[in-house]
Parts: structure tokens; sequence; C-alpha cells
């Protein structure tokens, strides 16, 4: 398939049995909102997808538990910061899981990696690329000049006289960061450059390294706002320890907006994953974020809430008519043509082109017309198929029962011998199970 580079700024052909990903995960101080469930959801349906094709998939994911943000917000709560960050890292898991999400082969606090952490930051130091100033560990990104900036697109002069670099005079170049933080709050390690904590660069750095053994990963993944300064940070260091790539794709998704302003914790325009899944089927957020390449920014609106209520609808329709096939006209759900069809040849082309995702969804609005038109089975079986690779669970659920099917067919035939209320009787209760 093919998938673009942020770090070329091409798409490339991914052509491998097997693939190392990582997505920077979550800084657990707070529940999260659907904003950060889309790195979650398009990293589920790009999985989803490879799986199909039989690509053994190595997904590793961090969860950061030491932050400052944790530490203000266990002052806040007056808890301990082990409290906090293990309450809103089973709050994400529990969130993942109603999204339908599955969980990458690995998640690792970063706590757990202290003493690598440590020993990367030592190596780095020895070799130059590192120094102690103020009690702090910097990155010596002087040494780095020829590297740095790629990821980003931006040159380092342009970066230095940027506004989001902050003056420090602990630092032989404005653009150095902190590897390891002298800090008087919060939790600290003690370290031969002296008592504090990780940076937050270093922090996924490290446990890339760790569990993929030091090697160039295959994916790595985030949210658009993660490109600089973090991901320019991850990498460097990476090339500075590793002479080698940190990852060979860099994917990057766009923000999910609300008004057309980022969602975010910090401007406080957010919808909580586990609001959004107690008003609505979780599946509509799904469906939403495959209305727009991943790449480009997408505005959440009760318009397109609205759309895609609409579209759940439909499907949960052309579900009940197939039930009734199924009951009434032995309907059987065996697929005559064992070649793929014209829909999931169609279907592979669109999703291997960078996740054609928007085409995707036309393509199933075109198989739903024609199942609608006539319940097919090859039909019925591709839809099937697209919905369950795209991570949608079972919302077009055709199971039944022998017991269900006699009491529809019961139905009809009271029906038939205008027996209404007997008929109304057992519709209700077909209702209530969602069978007709
Ligand atoms: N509005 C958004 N749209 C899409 N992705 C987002 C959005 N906000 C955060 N992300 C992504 O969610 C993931 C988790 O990030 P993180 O926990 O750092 O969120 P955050 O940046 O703290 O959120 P916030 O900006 O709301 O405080 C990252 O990959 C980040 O890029
Ligand atoms: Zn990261």
């Amino acid at each position: 398939m093919k998938l673009y580079n942020s770090l070329t700024r091409t798409a490339e052909l991914l052509e491998k049995s097997v693939l190392n990903i990582y997505s920077c995960g979550p800084t657990v101080y707070n529940y999260i909102h659907i904003g950060n469930a889309r790195p979650s959801i398009l990293m589920d349906v790009l999985i989803r997808f490879l799986e199909t094709q039989n690509i053994e998939i190595n997904f590793l994911q961090n969860i950061t538990d030491i932050d400052d943000k944790i530490i203000n917000k266990a002052i806040e709560q007056n808890q301990s910061e082990e409290i906090v960050s293990k309450q809103f890292t089973e709050a994400y898991l529990n969130d993942l899981k109603s999204l339908n999400v599955k969980l990458p082969n690995k998640i690792t606090p970063i706590s757990e990696k202290m003493p690598e952490m440590i020993a990367f930051i030592q190596a780095l130091i020895d070799q130059g690329d590192a120094y102690v100033s103020g009690g702090n560990v910097y990155f010596n990104i002087n040494k780095q000049k020829a590297n740095y900036g790629q990821l980003s697109g931006r040159k380092i002069e342009e970066l230095i006289s940027g506004e989001r670099v902050e003056i420090d005079l602990n630092k032989k170049n404005p653009l150095d960061f902190t590897l390891w933080k002298n800090t008087d709050i919060g939790k600290k390690w003690n370290s031969p450059f002296g008592e504090g904590r990780p940076g937050w660069h270093t922090e996924c750095a490290v446990l890339i390294e760790d569990y993929f053994k030091g090697k160039t990963i295959d994916i790595h993944a985030g949210g658009i706002d993660l490109k600089f300064p973090h991901h320019e940070n991850e990498r460097i260091q990476y090339i500075a320890k590793n002479k080698i790539e940190l990852a060979n794709l860099w994917m990057h998704n766009g923000h999910l907006t609300m008004s057309g302003e980022k969602m975010s914790k910090s401007l406080g325009n957010v919808i909580l994953v586990k609001e959004f899944v107690s008003q609505y089927n979780p599946n509509l957020l799904r469906w939403i974020f495959l209305t727009t390449n991943y790449k480009q920014p997408l505005n959440i609106s009760d318009d397109l809430i609205e759309q895609a209520l609409k579209f759940f609808e439909k499907l949960n329709n052309l579900r009940k008519k197939v039930i009734k096939e199924i009951a009434l006209n032995n309907f059987n759900l065996k697929k005559i043509n064992s070649k793929d069809s014209l829909y999931v040849q169609d279907f592979f082309k669109f999703m291997n082109d960078d996740l054609n995702t928007p085409k995707v969804l036309s393509l199933i609005e075109a198989l739903i017309k024609n199942i609608n038109n006539k319940v097919d089975a090859n039909d019925v079986v591709d839809l099937l198929f697209i919905l369950n690779t795209l991570g949608f669970g079972n919302v077009f659920n055709l199971d039944i029962s022998k017991e269900e099917i006699a009491q529809i067919k019961k139905w009809k035939d009271l029906l038939d011998a205008n027996d209404f209320v007997e008929a109304d009787k057992l519709r209700d209760k077909l209702k209530t199970k969602g069978l007709i």
C-alpha cells in the first residue's frame, strides 16, 4: 500500500510482511477527548486493514505517566501522582475499548523504563551529543545541524528566530532541548547527572530503542501537533544515539476542530470520549473520521453528527431487510463467487491509496443502494467484510437464531391471516430485539 510520509513529503510504498509501529500515547492526567481518539482510530483502521493482508504488526505505544501536568493534577486532587496516572490510564484503556479500538501489542508506561532512560542520556553525554548545565541535561543541536529540522521541514535559523523557542542561558544553542530535568516538585529519580526526570522527547525515543532493539521502525504515528518539536526531537536523539533513522515513515493525522479551533484540553473546547459514547453509538465517531482524509483537519459539527446518524439508520434498515430475507425467503449468506468482487477490489484500491476513506464511504453507499435494490449474497458478504475491516464491530449483525426465524415467520402468518392483535404483540417483541 501507499502511505504519505511526512519526512519525505511523498506517498511511499509499504511492502513488508512485518511492520514495527509506534504511536505517541496520552499523558494520563485527564480523560481523553474525541480529538485524541483520531490517531487511535486511524491506527486501528490501518492495522485492521494490514492484517487482512496477513501482515504481522508489532505495535508499541507509550503512556506518559510522568509529567508536569500529572504532578499539578495530583497536587490539585491531593493525591499521589501514581494514583492520578493509574486512574487515567485505566480510563484511557476503557475509552479505547468503548470505541472498538484494538489495543497495541504493547503499552508501556514510561516510568517502567527509568534505568533505560538514564543509560540512554548517559550515552549521549559520553559521545558529546548532550551536556549537563544548570542541573539539567540538554541535547547538543550544534553537532546534529545537518539532520535537525528535516522532519518539520524547517531550517535551523528559522527555528531559532521562531517564537516557540524559549531563551535559556544554560543552553549552548537556543534549540537545545531538555533530556533530563532537574525539578523541585514531583517524583524524582537518582541519576549520575543529578536527581530529576527525563524529558518527554527522550521517553518516546528510549521506549522505541528498547522495544525494537535500536532498529529503524517502519511507521511512527501521532497528531500533526507533535511533528515539531516532539517528533523532531525524538528523531534527532535516535539518530545521534543509534546512527540510523528512527522511523522510515512518519504518519501525522490532522486535527479535529470544533468551530474551526483545535479540540484541546488546554482550550477547554472538548467532547470527552466517555461523554460521546454515552450519548451516541461509538461507531458514529469512526464514521465521522472516515469522511475526511486523515491528514486533513476535520471539523466536528451537529450537522456531521446528524449525517452519521442518518448513515447508521440506513444501515440498520438494510440489516433488517436482509434479516427478513433470511427468515422468510431462506436467503443464504454463502458467497457464490470466490474471487474478490469489484467492490472489494475497489475497497483495496482506495485503502491502498494512502487510506482514501472518503472514497471507501462512497463505495459503501453504493453497496447499500445495490443491496436495497436486490438483496444479493455476494454484495452482503462484501459489505460485511468492508465494515468489519474498518472496525465497525457488529453494526451489521445478521446473526439470527432458529427460534427468532420461527417468530418472524409466525408474525408474517398472523398478518396474512389478518390477526392484527396477535401480530402486533409479536411485532413489538421482534422490534425490541432489533430484528424488524
Ligand atoms: N484536536 C486533535 N485532533 C487530532 N489529534 C489530536 C488532537 N489533540 C490531540 N491530538 C493527538 O492526540 C494524541 C495524544 O496527545 P496528548 O495526550 O499529548 O494530547 P494533548 O496534546 O495533551 O491534548 P490537548 O492539546 O487537548 O491538551 C497525540 O497524538 C496528539 O497529537
Ligand atoms: Zn512521542
